[in-house]
């Protein structure tokens, strides 16, 4: 006999994988933050003897064709044929909790129970609930639980059994609209029946769905209605809007909101609080349009210092480590090729990727603290209005914020937005960010030829890089991934203390995948680099590929008032931005330290050149490491894209800055 499928479906951040998790025994990964199951995934239980197949499907507000997770979800309740369905109902807002029930009901699914979770949070807020009114009142199974403290499992367990069974009577109330929607909806239905469609859909839900004018059911339907009479019913929905002066849209989901506001009065009612909660009083600091960026500021100063006070030393240590087992290996390889090729190639490009582990790992940790707390959901709160003109989300401004450290965990940290096309931009811009090791050149440069005011000359070089990745995020969401704004939806869940097992592991988890993907490209990279400065004869002679391939580009490094040398400086960039300013010392031959590299520039360079170069050098690539990033999260097109982009947009900035810098006299 072939196992029961039981779906779990809800909004966002309610509780479905906690159910999941202890349903299965599994332990998929909870997150206080909406948006954390993406995919659907499936585990099994049994029951008196009996085994079940249960699907966590992603959280969603609705069932309307807005998001891949909001089809996934409708898909499966659609087409899946689930033998139960588990609606997992946030007893602390139930009002719009019931939105989605009321939608799964209107699919005419039959065999749906409620999982009525958080009870725990909800009466700490004075919110009563009575379960067997609230039944009454839906007409589907209510089981109370607080699945965090795994109360109510077993009611559930059996109830999916019942249910499973046909031991369960249900009648599911639906939502009521006024009479002349109804006359609406009883006409396009009217149109549907006694097409095919009629033995495979609710006709009632198709017909509330092309009201919305729902883009998916409407292909569905023009399967096997036709052209012509989708238009005839189109045209009629039209006509009504017309007479209402609203979109039906609007109309349905206000009436279906009422119809729920007078359902709750049946079984919910809030006795009077001991006061504010105390989300609720973070909450006006925290969310706080003055105190709030405050805050925010010195938030992201703390982990900044935390994962840079205690990863910097720690990559220094694991490159030492690299270094001296390549020191270590030189004696025992008698072949000079291959003793090359693994000590500076394979060795010195696995220790570069391997050496940037603890400041992944440390930045992961720090992102999962916060998003645990339940931190993360304010910030996107805090910057929607201002992300928003430039085309990104709130939320996007995390990874950007991230890249001050390194590009390649914040391209990483993408993942935290739910919309693909917000994804693409976030990433895309965020090459432009100059990372800690841009800051270590920028800081060299200025410091080099600008002595006086090299503060203010850093901080201009920083400003002009987060204007390019704003205008470029305004571009590049207007003109290449257009596409509808997701709707800013998000819910401000209670703030937690994490627990540090599952900050842990995440943290671990998310940063061994780092490793692993961005891996290869890394090590390729690594490879030719060596190979480029070792062949026909070494680097500093001026006739290894590395530099004749830089005098090749000569003539276009000319027109930012630059020379080959700054090229072969810029390639060697490519693997890490910090060797911009060591490529030079070995051009130049010296290898007295850095006060002397500083004397041997300032008698080649004029501070304008030098100008440019630091700019060029922030905006012109992103390093192997984080178009390895971008590869793994997105494809390699994407990567490819991101890369020709930065070096246009890092020449033309070069140009305007030396001709600009000539006009001026400097
Ligand atoms: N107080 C309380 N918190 C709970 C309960 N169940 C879950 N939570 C918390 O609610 C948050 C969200 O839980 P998840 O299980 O990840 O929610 P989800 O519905 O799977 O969320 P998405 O996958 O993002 O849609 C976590 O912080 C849980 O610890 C409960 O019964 N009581
Ligand atoms: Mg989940």
């Amino acid at each position: 006999m072939a196992m029961k499928v039981v779906a779990l479906a809800g909004n966002p951040n309610v509780g479905k994988t906690t159910v999941f998790n202890d349903l299965t025994g599994m332990r998929q990964h909870v997150g206080n933050w909406p948006g954390v199951t993406v995919e659907k995934k499936e585990g099994v239980f049994e029951y008196n003897g009996e085994k079940f197949l249960v699907v966590d499907l992603p959280g969603t507000y609705s069932l309307t064709a807005h998001s891949i997770d909001e089809l996934v979800a409708r898909n499966f309740l659609l087409n899946g044929n689930p033998d139960v369905v588990v609606n997992v109902v946030d007893a602390t807002s139930v009002l719009r909790n019931l939105l989605l029930t009321m939608e799964i009901l209107e699919m005419g699914l039959k065999n749906v129970i409620i999982a009525l979770n958080k009870i725990d949070l909800a009466e700490k807020k004075g919110i009563r609930i009575d379960p067997a009114k609230m039944s009454k009142a839906l007409g589907v199974p209510v089981v109370a639980m607080s699945a965090k403290e795994g109360i109510g499992v077993d009611e559930l367990k059996k109830r999916i059994y019942e249910m499973a069974h046909g031991l369960i009577k249900t009648e599911p109330v639906l939502p009521e609209y006024d009479p002349e929607v109804e006359r609406e909806i009883e006409h396009i239905t009217q149109c549907l029946r006694g097409t095919e469609l009629e033995s495979r859909y609710p006709l009632r839900w198709l017909a509330i769905k092309l009201l919305q004018r729902d883009d998916e059911v409407m292909k569905l339907v023009l399967r096997y209605i036709g052209e012509e009479k989708l238009k005839e019913i189109m045209t009629h929905i039209g006509e009504a809007e017309e007479r209402y002066g609203r979109a039906m849209d609007l109309i349905i989901a206000s009436q279906k909101y009422e119809f729920i506001d007078g359902l709750t009065h049946e079984f919910m009612h809030y006795t009077a609080k001991e006061g504010e909660s105390l989300t609720d009083q973070l909450d006006r600091v925290l969310i706080h349009p003055v105190y709030g960026f405050v805050v925010l500021a010195a938030v992201f100063y703390a982990v900044f210092k935390f994962v840079f006070a205690l990863g910097l030393p720690l990559q220094g240590w694991l490159g030492d480590l690299f270094d001296s087992f390549g020191q270590w290996l030189v004696p025992q390889i008698a072949n000079e090729t291959l003793r090359g090729l693994l000590v500076d190639g394979i060795i010195g490009g696995v220790g570069a990727v391997l050496s940037f582990f603890p400041l992944v790992f440390l930045l992961f940790f720090a992102l999962s603290i916060l998003e645990d707390i339940g931190y993360m959901a304010r910030v996107a709160v805090l910057m929607e209005g201002i992300m928003r003109k430039f085309g990104l989300p709130g939320k996007a401004v995390i990874p950007l914020i991230l890249g001050l450290g390194c590009n390649v965990p914040a391209v990483m940290a993408t993942r935290t937005l739910d919309d693909e096309r917000d994804r693409l931009v976030a990433m895309f811009v965020n090459p432009f960010i100059p990372c800690s090791a841009r800051l270590s050149v920028i800081s060299f440069l200025a410091g080099t030829f600008f002595s006086s005011n090299h503060a203010l000359v850093a901080l201009s070089v920083y400003l002009i890089a987060i204007t390019v990745a704003l205008l470029s995020a305004w571009l590049i969401s207007h003109f290449v991934v257009r596409g509808e704004e997701s709707p800013f939806v998000i819910e401000l869940p209670e703030y937690l203390i994490p627990s540090w097992k599952t900050v842990i592991l995440h943290s671990w988890e998310r940063s061994k995948e780092f490793v692993k993907k961005a891996g290869t490209v890394i090590l390729v990279g690594a490879i030719v680099i060596w190979y480029l400065s070792n062949y026909p004869v070494e680097i500093g002679t001026g006739r290894s590929y590395a530099e004749r391939l830089g005098q090749i580009f000569e003539p276009y490094m000319r027109l930012m008032g630059l020379d080959w040398k700054a090229a072969v400086s810029l390639l060697f960039g490519i693997i890490a931005k910090e060797n911009v300013i060591s490529t030079y010392s070995v051009i130049y031959g010296v290898s007295g330290g850095e006060a002397m590299l500083r004397e041997a520039m300032r008698h080649v360079m004029t501070p304008l050149q030098a100008y440019v170069l630091a700019v060029v050098t922030t905006l012109y690539i992103p390093c192997i490491a984080t178009i390895g990033a971008i590869k793994a999260e997105s494809n390699w097109k994407w990567a490819l894209f991101t890369t020709v982009y930065m070096i246009t947009v890092a020449s033309l900035a070069g140009i305007l800055i030396w001709h600009m810098g000539l006009a001026l006299g400097i």
